[in-house]
């Protein structure tokens, strides 16, 4: 088993693989995104355990944003020429408008996208569709159709964490199960709404867990290629576990701070060399393992560096030290300086 190994010549080996198959399948281009991040609010009923960006209504450090502070903040974003708004929150029960989640979440897209209808919208996880279907009744259909056609342009691939319901029995007890999580990103990719995909690595998974999950990513995108669905997975994003902050439980028992660089790149090729042509598109995250870590893991398989993201707090918030803005200088600097080439992209991989 690949993942298994430990000599640091083996390791290097596999990232070698991977940094040949990355080469062959996609050149030695990086890409990178200009993107803001939105999280609109960390009020949550959910207490996941790796979760520190998460409060109740009224705790010290919870925020809601306004309509205007949205608006502002959109505004901002495409003063710095951002093509996309990546949105994600809580799952707040005290967000509805006449009584329905669904319209609250409708008016959220409605709000950037009346105002910049440029902007490519990628928001609200699989959580977070349960979350609104359950909350007013509806399937998930009528969510993510109503969605769409409100203007959401892509789905990420996050509250994946790991595909296996004992891992997510410990680590997330309240959060959607795996059947679910695949379900939700198939039909949004039936009804024509791309979607990431992640996992959230470096915990309490083992290494069958692990290459289990990517099986599963890897028939998800099977089944939308074989069906013709309209859309599809456009990118692997491996989210290394940030604990320093994070709930003491399963700090604790994960007995780390930060990342282990090491093991992060072991599997960063892996998910290459197991992925294959089916997602060809991989980024490793700057914000849990600086951009240090993600030039290093551009020689490990992959091939986007990510986006500017101009502000992130969920990870920043359980102790993560990348950073939270990357100038668009500073990522092309990260590129040239690996002797590769930069191409701005956008939130589908086309070039730009
Ligand atoms: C915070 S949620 C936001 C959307 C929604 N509340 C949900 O859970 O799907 C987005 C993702 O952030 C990641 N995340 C949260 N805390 C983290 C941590 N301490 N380290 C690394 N990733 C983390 C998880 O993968 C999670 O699914
Ligand atoms: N790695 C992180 C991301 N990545 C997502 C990208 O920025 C972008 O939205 C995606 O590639 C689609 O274009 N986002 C975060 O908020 N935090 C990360 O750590
Ligand atoms: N917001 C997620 C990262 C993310 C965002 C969008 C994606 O499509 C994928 C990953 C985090 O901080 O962990
Ligand atoms: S990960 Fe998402 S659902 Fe879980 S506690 Fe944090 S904000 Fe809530």
């Amino acid at each position: 088993m690949l993942l298994n190994q430990t000599e640091q010549e083996v390791r290097a080996i596999i990232g070698q693989s991977a940094d040949k198959l990355r080469q062959k399948q996609v050149g030695d281009r990086v890409t990178y995104v200009i993107n803001r991040n939105i999280n609109f609010t960390n009020i949550c009923e959910q207490h996941c355990n790796f979760c520190a960006f998460r409060r109740d209504e009224g705790e010290d450090g919870a925020f809601w944003l306004t309509r205007h502070q949205i608006i502002e903040k959109a505004t901002d974003a495409v003063e710095k020429k951002a093509t996309e708004i990546c949105m994600q929150g809580g799952l707040n029960p005290q967000a509805k408008l006449q009584g329905k989640s669904l319209n609250y979440y409708q008016e959220l897209v409605t709000t950037i996208k009346q105002e910049f209808p440029q902007l490519h919208l990628h928001a609200f996880s699989p959580q977070e569709i349960q979350f609104i279907a359950r909350e007013d009744n509806l399937s998930y259909g009528d969510v993510i159709i109503a969605l769409r056609d409100s203007g959401l342009d892509s789905m990420p691939g996050t509250a994946a964490e790991v595909l296996d319901n004992k891992v997510r029995r410990v680590i997330c007890p309240e959060k959607i199960n795996t059947e679910t999580w695949l379900e939700i990103i198939s039909l949004a990719h039936s009804l024509g709404v791309p979607t990431t995909s992640t996992m959230l690595c470096g915990h309490i998974e083992n290494s069958r867990q692990q290459i289990n999950h990517l099986m599963q990513l890897k028939q998800l995108q099977k089944i939308a290629i074989e069906n013709d669905y309209p859309a599809k997975i456009t990118e692997f994003i491996l989210l290394p576990f940030v604990g320093q902050d994070a709930p003491k439980s399963l700090r604790n028992r994960v007995g780390r701070d930060q990342p282990i660089l090491e093991d992060t790149l072991l599997l960063t090729a892996v998910s290459r060399l197991f992925l294959g042509e089916l997602i060809p598109n991989h980024q490793p995250s700057w914000v849990k393992i600086g951009l240090h870590g993600a030039k290093e893991a551009l020689k490990w398989g992959c091939n986007d560096i990510g986006g500017t993201l101009m502000e992130e707090h969920i990870t920043t918030m359980a102790g993560a030290t990348g950073g939270t803005y990357m100038a668009v200088e500073t990522l092309r600097e990260a590129i040239k300086s690996l002797g590769r080439s930069y191409q701005q992209r956008n939130t589908l991989y086309e070039l730009l």
